[in-house]
């Protein structure tokens, strides 16, 4: 139930020892055949993310099923941010490995990415600066246990966050490849984006639940409160590339299935990517206002907050992202679309959100030339100009970037989205039984 996967014994029964060896022989020849399952994985632990369970779960949860399945792991539990990822691009000795498993949440799956990405672009002389390069695939999968706040990218992934589950998918092979966006500023990399790329409400929310990560995950609940009654609204414009109109849109209620994502049912999605840089602004559409958020959701951003996600219809692997526009609205207006993340109802279904599906997308703030957070951080970046109700121009002042987390230095962003860049030990989300049934009455 709830794309969760237990473990279960099958007992067989043999007239005799011989025979009992036999079969015991036969279904080991049979599962070495299966070469998608890792036989050798390093882990990476995060033992401070979500609420300080993750080594916990590892050692309890997952430890036991890859040692009945003879995965054979090095296990690496972090000492300091950033060392997961130091330690993927320069030191570890990856030909020796099958794949990756990052015990953590989305940050720390970020990290990991981060690290493997870019040293196999060191590996292969791609310059990441460079916002046309096509990027090197890495090789190695990464499997997600979650352990951490949101999980948002592993319950978009698998359907649940259930640590016991992602292990089977991992000990499986299962492959799922997935869309990366890259973030730029001028021509200077920033960070890839594989959830939530958020300016206005998000982006506010993260900067003050920073200030309160003793809370663990409640950190976000209340900093989400406050960030909702202080109802900052920031100006800017957002420059898209749209995706084809007639391949899928955001609003056509056709959600991510497993399957669905697969390489060769995106080729034709791919090759549009390589399009030079220079030709860029060829069908690009410019939106200029005022935002209480801009998003972009590489994928649905289901989690447990809300199981639909911030863009339920966002596709895993298609080589596209979902631009979610919340124009200036009022409290109440804006409670009820953040509501609606939470029920059955189309948060898009409101005359101040837009959503569009695109390949990429810049965004320039009012008056920002040369803003960066540098320059911001004098003061509170969630208070813009006056704090709680206010007429006057709140629009003047900025906000930052939310990007898996972490803040953004810079607000004056170029996004492009890296189709298929990374591959997860997972299969995408599976049809339960009643929805087969459903689509089967429905034919
Ligand atoms: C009225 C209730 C409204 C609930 C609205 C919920 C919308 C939730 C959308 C969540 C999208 C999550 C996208 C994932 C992002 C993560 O990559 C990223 C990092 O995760 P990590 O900590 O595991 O490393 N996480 C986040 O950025 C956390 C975002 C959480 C946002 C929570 C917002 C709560 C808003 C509450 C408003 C309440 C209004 C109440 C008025 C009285
Ligand atoms: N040992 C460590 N000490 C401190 N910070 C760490 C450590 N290991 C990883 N981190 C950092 O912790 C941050 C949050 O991790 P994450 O696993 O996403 O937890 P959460 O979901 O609670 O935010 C990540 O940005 C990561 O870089
Ligand atoms: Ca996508």
């Amino acid at each position: 139930g709830k794309h969760q996967w237990r473990c279960s014994d099958v007992v067989f029964l043999c007239p005799d020892q011989s025979t009992c060896e036999q079969w015991v022989k036969a279904i080991s020849n049979q599962i070495t055949l299966l070469t998608n399952r890792p036989k050798r994985l390093l882990v990476y632990i995060n033992p401070i993310g979500g609420k300080k369970q993750g080594k916990w779960i590892y050692d309890q949860k997952v430890a036991p099923l890859f040692h009945k399945a003879c995965v054979s792991t090095d296990v690496i539990v972090t000492e300091r941010a950033n060392h997961a990822k130091e330690h993927l691009q320069t030191e570890a000795d990856l030909d020796k490995y099958d794949g990756l498993v990052c015990v953590g949440g989305d940050g720390m799956f970020s990290e990991i990415v981060h690290g493997l990405v870019t040293r196999t672009q060191n590996d292969n002389k791609v310059d990441l600066n460079d916002p046309g390069a096509e990027l090197a695939r890495p090789s190695l999968r990464i499997g997600i246990i979650p352990a951490g706040s949101t999980d948002c990218i592993c319950f978009s992934t698998v359907g649940t966050n259930d640590p016991v589950t992602s292990a089977l998918h991992i000990i499986v092979g299962d492959s799922q490849p997935m869309d990366v966006c890259s973030v730029h500023h001028n021509n200077s990399f920033l960070r890839f984006s594989l959830s939530l790329l958020g300016y206005g409400f998000y982006g506010d929310v993260l900067s003050d639940s920073e200030r309160k990560r003793w809370l663990g995950p409640a950190r976000y609940d209340l900093a989400g409160v406050k960030t909702f009654l202080n109802h900052n609204y920031y100006e800017g414009t957002v420059s898209f590339l749209p995706a084809e109109d007639d391949v899928s849109s955001p609003r056509d209620k056709l959600q991510c299935r497993s399957g669905m994502c697969l390489p060769e049912n995106t080729k034709q999605l791919t090759s549009t990517l390589l399009m030079p840089f220079s030709d860029r602004r060829d069908g690009w559409k410019v939106i200029n206002g005022k935002f209480m958020a801009v998003n972009a959701a590489c994928m649905s951003c289901a989690c447990p907050r809300s199981p639909k996600g911030l863009s339920p219809a966002a596709h895993l692997a298609d080589g596209t992202v979902d631009l979610i526009l919340v124009r200036k609205c009022s409290r109440i207006d804006f409670f009820r679309h953040l509501l609606r993340h939470t029920n059955k109802d189309d948060q898009f279904d409101h005359v101040f959100v837009e959503v569009h599906r695109v390949k990429k997308f810049d965004f320039q703030p009012r008056n920002s030339e040369t803003v960066s957070l540098e320059d911001l951080s004098e003061k509170s970046t969630f208070t813009p100009v006056c704090p709680g109700p206010c007429t006057c121009n709140c629009g003047s002042a900025h906000s930052s970037w939310t990007c898996d987390g972490e803040i953004l230095p810079h607000i004056a962003i170029q996004v492009s989205v890296q189709c298929q860049l990374v591959h997860l030990f997972a299969r995408g989300i599976e049809e339960t039984q009643e929805q087969q049934q459903f689509v089967f009455e429905d034919l």
